[in-house]
């Protein structure tokens, strides 16, 4: 192993004691940090036996060269085929090549379907139901949903519900054949990783070390979460890529020490520089020292080794100026996505449909190019009519036969997806990257966008050229100036409520927390531990796209009112914004504004009579009332009128609060009862306490410190948040620090807090803490009432700096 002979640095020899120590680590590792080097370092200070989980094969097998013989070096397909697959090898090989047809045939599918003015053939939706059994595969959930089906171009909302509810049935019938002995449907690798994953399989490791932790696909997260094993994730989450939806990115909650390889050998100080200002601009912290030797900085490459690209549209304008040039140039990953989307054109052009994932919808190229107007079409759609409007589906075959392989090219262009992992010797970053348009006055760039050039930036040896995004450069550069203590769109720290402050490891909430209780990872440990072996979480089944947000707050109102507390004043406060005189963006006129001021008002009484006994009302009312609440309380909080999923923006000057509540979905009442239903035995003693000791939305003497902190319940001393999550193995320890925030702001013990827990509502589970024992697994190192202290000198000099400009 060449790489252990190297000194490690004191960053990566930290990292192997921490790992010798037992410890579970989240180890953030910089571009070209040695990230390997180190892992192989781990590997080799012990003889237990270990397990490196690697991102797909080739890493895989270059990995197994570099570690000693106590670590296996595996994919996670290859350790479910161990554990399961082999045993469906023969229909894996049978049915490689099965056509869509007789698939859809198994599926019982014959016939055309109508979804609004589309039609929808067999085979097409044969292939539909086949895409939810693996978006599926790659969830957490037991069963396939409805929110299963992906993105359907040519259908509006209401069409992809409907879609989504027809084939639910099929997809449904489909995994139980796959899973079936006698199945006879196409056997693919995701499944028997699914089918591997829902055995819940301890590892047969003593530590498994899991690579490219930011992008970990929550199938696989969720099975590392619950080793017994020590476990250490290892990545970047600056580099994090692909947005696995719902997703956190699993390193920044990770139960384990967090620990950081900032020292670059890929590139020296000045391509460093530019990486560190991507790295703020993503909102991270780390900031990277280039430490290669050798000439190493930022120039121009004309005929660069490399150009980095955002999508196919600009790194085919790319491949064509070399071509022009005569230059000979390769696609990284190839010219095929590129030719079917040209064939797809033709065909559309001509009339005729097409089988294209993207466009099989369609009847002509007309209609893509009207659908894709649209603000709601999706960017990768647009981005293809962009393609094909520019240069015309013949240039773009041409161009694609004239491409030249990876071997033979002098340079390599690459949508930076494709580029992840690599690096070249000189750099060039194609001029396709976006600002953040969509946001008037926005101060920077979106943090995806950040990480994607990071990402590019960052695959430089020995020259980068960022010309093609200078206009984000002069950007960042201004912005990069207020990082210290600003978000990147500007809003001071110390400004932000508890929630956001925990978002950034730099706020002074988040800095006073590492400081004075910096082990809260062990909480969530503890959570861990006492979560396991719940029921699967309850959640909306047949829903495409369930506004979870919405349901958050409504179960929040269903279980105040339980207790015979209102639904709170940023209800309140949303309603009677609507009849201030004050401009909200994005809300209707004068008069709808008046009717839904009224119906607010009749919303608070309704709730207060029932409150009172003066007029109780059925579950299912209160269920109504409560979601359309949640409405109100959102304007209140985002300060706009949106017009997205907000039953509001349906109303009109004759709208009645009997209208809002009857448009409420019918999932809405069914998942909120089963919610509902759940929470009857543990809340059924804090029903019975005295009045005063049940205290909904409990705000603390701290809360005006910062931007704002109300808690959802204290009853009988004990502190409650809930959480309506349908993941709780993949609890942020930013949800542990919620609880000791509260705590800490009640800085006069006002409210005699002697109890903390975490109420997981889809699941009926109250996980607490005594307030010892939360505080002594955080590392506290001072008492409650001396940290209270500390914090709100902490805080207001905080406030003082901000407010002076300083810091
Ligand atoms: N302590 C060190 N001193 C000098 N060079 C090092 C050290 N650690 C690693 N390197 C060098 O850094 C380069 C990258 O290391 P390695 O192959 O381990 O990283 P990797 O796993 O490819 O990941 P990444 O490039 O993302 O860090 C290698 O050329 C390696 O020799």
């Amino acid at each position: 192993m060449a790489t252990v002979s190297l000194r490690a640095t004191a960053e990566q020899e930290a990292a192997r004691e921490a790992f010798a120590a037992g410890q579970d680590l989240a180890l953030v590792a910089g571009a070209g940090t040695g990230k390997t080097s180190t892992l192989a370092l781990m590997g080799s200070s012990t003889r237990r036996r270990g397990l490196y989980v690697a991102f797909n094969k080739p890493i895989a097998d270059e990995a197994r060269g570099r570690f000693a013989g106590n670590v296996q070096c595996r994919t996670s397909h290859s350790l479910a085929h161990r554990a399961v697959g082999h045993r469906f090898q023969d229909r894996l090989d049978a049915s490689r090549h099965m056509p869509l047809k007789r698939t859809a045939k198994l599926l019982g599918l014959d016939r055309d379907l109508a979804v609004g003015k589309r039609r929808l053939r067999a085979t097409t939706q044969a292939r539909l139901v086949m895409e939810m059994v693996r978006r599926f595969c790659y969830s957490t959930d037991d069963q396939v949903a409805a929110r299963h089906l992906g993105p359907v171009n040519g259908l509006d909302d209401q069409g992809a519900q409907y879609l989504a509810q027809v084939l639910l049935k099929r997809a449904r019938w489909a995994w139980d054949d796959i899973c079936s002995p006698e199945g006879g449907l196409p056997f693919q690798h995701d499944h028997y990783l699914k089918m591997w994953a829902l055995t819940r399989p301890r590892l047969p490791a003593d530590f498994v070390l899991l690579d490219e932790a930011q992008d970990t696909n929550p199938v696989l997260e969720e099975i590392f979460l619950a080793q017994d094993a020590q476990r250490v994730c290892v990545g970047d989450p600056a580099q994090q890529i692909y947005e696995w939806r719902h997703a956190k990115d699993i390193m920044s909650g990770f139960p384990g020490r967090q620990l950081e390889l900032t020292q670059s050998f890929r590139f020296g100080p000045a391509i460093a520089e530019v990486a560190n200002r991507w790295l703020r601009a993503a909102a991270s912290t780390m900031q990277l020292t280039g430490r290669a030797g050798g000439a190493s900085g930022l120039g121009r490459a004309e005929v660069p080794d490399a150009v980095l690209c955002r999508g196919n549209a600009d790194a085919l304008a790319e491949v064509l100026r070399f071509l022009e040039q005569g230059v000979a140039v390769a696609l990284a990953g190839g010219g095929k996505p590129l030719l079917k989307i040209a064939e797809a054109a033709v065909d559309l052009q001509a009339g005729r449909r097409t089988s294209h994932h993207e466009l099989f919808l369609f009847s002509s190229w007309g209609e893509v190019q009207e659908y894709a107007e649209q603000d709601s079409a999706a960017a990768e759609l647009k981005a293809i009519v962009e393609l094909v409007d520019t240069y015309g589906p013949q240039q773009i075959i041409a161009a694609v036969n004239r491409m030249t392989d990876e071997d033979h090219a002098q340079v390599v262009v690459s949508t930076v997806h494709k580029a992840k992992g690599r690096e070249w010797r000189r750099v060039r970053i194609g001029d396709g990257f976006t600002p953040a348009v969509d946001q008037p006055g926005a101060r920077g760039v979106h943090p995806a966008e950040a990480r994607l050039i990071y990402v590019a930036v960052t695959r430089a040896r020995e020259v980068l050229d960022t010309r093609g995004i200078q206009w984000a450069e002069a950007h960042i550069r201004q912005a990069s100036r207020a990082w210290v203590t600003s978000t990147p769109q500007g809003v001071p720290l110390a400004a932000l409520p508890l929630t956001g402050q925990l978002q950034y490891p730099r706020s002074p909430m988040s800095v006073f927390l590492a400081r004075h209780l910096p082990r809260t990872e062990r909480v969530v440990g503890s959570y861990l531990q006492r979560s396991r072996g719940l029921p699967p979480a309850v959640q909306p089944m047949d829903e495409r796209r369930p506004d979870y947000a919405a349901l958050g707050h409504t179960i929040d109102y269903r279980l105040r009112l339980g207790l015979g507390c209102g639904p709170g004043g940023a209800v309140a406060a949303g309603v009677e914004l609507l009849s201030a005189p004050l401009p909200i963006e994005g809300a209707p006129g004068p008069r709808v504004r008046r009717a839904l001021h009224t119906a607010g008002t009749q919303l608070l009484a309704r709730l207060q009579a029932h409150l009172e006994g003066a007029h109780r009302l059925g579950e299912e009312e209160l269920t109504r009332l409560c979601h359309v609440a949640g409405f109100y309380e959102a304007l209140y909080r985002n300060g706009v009128f949106s017009r997205r999923r907000n039953l509001l923006a349906l109303a009109d000057e004759h709208t009645m609060l009997d209208h809002l509540t009857a448009a409420v979905p019918a999932y809405v009442l069914e998942d909120i009862a089963e919610q509902m239903e759940l929470a009857e035995q543990p809340f059924a003693g804090f029903r019975r306490l005295p009045a005063e000791q049940r205290v909904c939305g409990p705000v603390f003497a701290g809360s005006g410190d910062l931007g704002g902190a109300d808690a959802d319940f204290i009853v009988g001393g004990l502190l409650i948040d809930c959480k309506a999550t349908t993941r709780p193995h993949t609890i942020h320890r930013s949800a542990v620090q919620q609880l000791a925030g509260y705590l800490l702001l009640d800085y006069d013990d006002a409210y005699g807090v002697d109890r903390v827990g975490l109420y997981l509502s889809r699941q009926g589970a109250l996980i607490t803490w005594s307030v010892g024992e939360f505080l002594d697994a955080s590392g506290a190192r001072a008492p409650l009432p001396r940290l209270r202290a500390l914090l709100r000198g902490h805080l207001r000099q905080a406030q003082r700096s901000t407010s002076s400009g300083k810091g």
